[in-house]
């Protein structure tokens, strides 16, 4: 395994002028030798990119890649001694499911004995040990993808595993089993594992680093749990969360925050200007009227989640979310709630990027 250091940036094109040029912008990073990183983003932000300069199917038109200290830019994936798992299965239709997981460890010329033990190891953590003997060609898509994961496992030897939306075929069921799955063999194997996927909850719930990217940058590098409740960037704060961070304008001005038309005292000190106020659903309390750090808002709707409720409430042009116990009495449709807006979760942000 190896400790992957970028530092380098990259565009399609040839003569790239401006920020939009680059599908990649300048950026510095260090994945440490076993750690479990997602790379997570909208399309289109990079994480496809990033991932093939890792692996060495790209080369960036900047800047270098080092394996352990070691400048692997211009090597091939061969060389880097990368394992990669993609969206759609990679496998021998023509052989056994103990055959196609052998198949990398045959031609590293790995002893018998070594390979029936690793073989069945894997088989074991995928759930696949009844249909080693099986052709893969019978298989359905979901126990072909297995395959190709369990194909990217099955080497101890690699600096790192990189999986590119690996189980966009499979099914939703099985999805969740085998992300809880993916996790469990980190902790077992303790390969270094990178992930690329747009999907927030596949992210969370496989990384214990992930790597937020928007056009072409790498906004925030954290636990889950960091960019649920320090998003460094705004765009973190509207991607990570289901809804997202409320935002809303405000002017910071001699100990107050003028929000919606109203003058909010606040405790902490805040650069004089124009900034933006980010509250998550989640921190997004009922208040008394007239409390302090609380706004009154008009509420627009109210759905009922099962587990939550959730309340829609405007103030001015802006939409507030909270999320509400299910248990919780709440005003009707087009009556005033106040909610507090201030309180100890409550970000501030100036140009996107979160102020200390
Ligand atoms: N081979 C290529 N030639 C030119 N532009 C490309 C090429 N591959 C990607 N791009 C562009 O580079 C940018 C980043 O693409 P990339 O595929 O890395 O993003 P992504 O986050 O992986 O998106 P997706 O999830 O849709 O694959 C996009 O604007 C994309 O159109």
């Amino acid at each position: 395994m190896a400790r992957i250091e970028l530092d380098l940036a990259h565009s399609y094109q040839p003569n790239p002028r401006q920020d939009s040029d680059y599908a990649l912008l300048p950026l510095k990073m260090t994945f440490d030798d076993g750690g479990a990183y997602a790379l997570l983003g909208p399309s289109g932000c990079g994480k496809s990119t990033m991932l093939n300069i890792m692996s060495g199917l790209l080369v960036p038109s900047q800047g270098q890649v080092l394996f352990d200290g070691r400048d692997v830019t211009r090597a091939t994936p061969q060389q880097r001694n990368i394992a990669q798992v993609f969206q759609f299965p990679v496998i021998y239709d023509t052989m056994t499911v103990a055959e196609n997981l052998a198949f990398p460890l045959k031609n590293r010329k790995l002893p018998e004995e070594r390979i029936r033990q690793r073989v069945g190891q894997i088989a074991e953590m995928l759930e696949m040990s009844g249909q080693l003997g099986q052709r893969a060609a019978g298989l359905s898509a979901d126990a072909k993808q297995k395959i190709s994961l369990g194909r990217g496992l099955v080497r101890e030897d690699v600096a790192a595993v990189l999986f590119d939306e690996p189980l966009t075929v499979i099914d939703p069921h099985l999805k969740w089993q085998l992300r809880r799955k993916l996790k469990q063999i980190h902790h077992e194997l303790k390969l270094t594992l990178i992930y690329v996927t747009h999907d927030q909850v596949e992210a969370l719930t496989f990384a214990d680093q992930v790597v937020v990217m928007t056009r072409g940058r790498a906004v925030q590098v954290g636990t889950p749990g960091a960019l649920f409740e320090r998003p460094q960037h705004a765009f973190v704060g509207h991607f990570i969360g289901s809804p997202g961070m409320n935002f809303l304008p405000c002017e910071a001005r001699a100990g107050q925050v003028m929000v919606a038309g109203q003058a909010l005292p606040v405790q902490r000190s805040l650069p004089e200007g124009a900034l933006q106020l980010g509250v998550r659903p989640e921190y997004l309390a009922l208040a008394e009227a007239g409390q302090g750090g609380a706004l009154p808002c008009t509420v627009a709707r109210v759905q009922d989640v099962g587990t939550y409720q959730m309340l829609t409430a405007t103030i001015g042009a802006h939409t507030l979310k909270a999320r509400c116990a299910s248990a919780q009495r709440l005003p009707a449709v087009g009556e005033t709630v106040w909610l507090q807006v201030l309180g100890e979760h409550t970000c501030f942000y100036q140009n996107e990027e979160l102020l200390a």
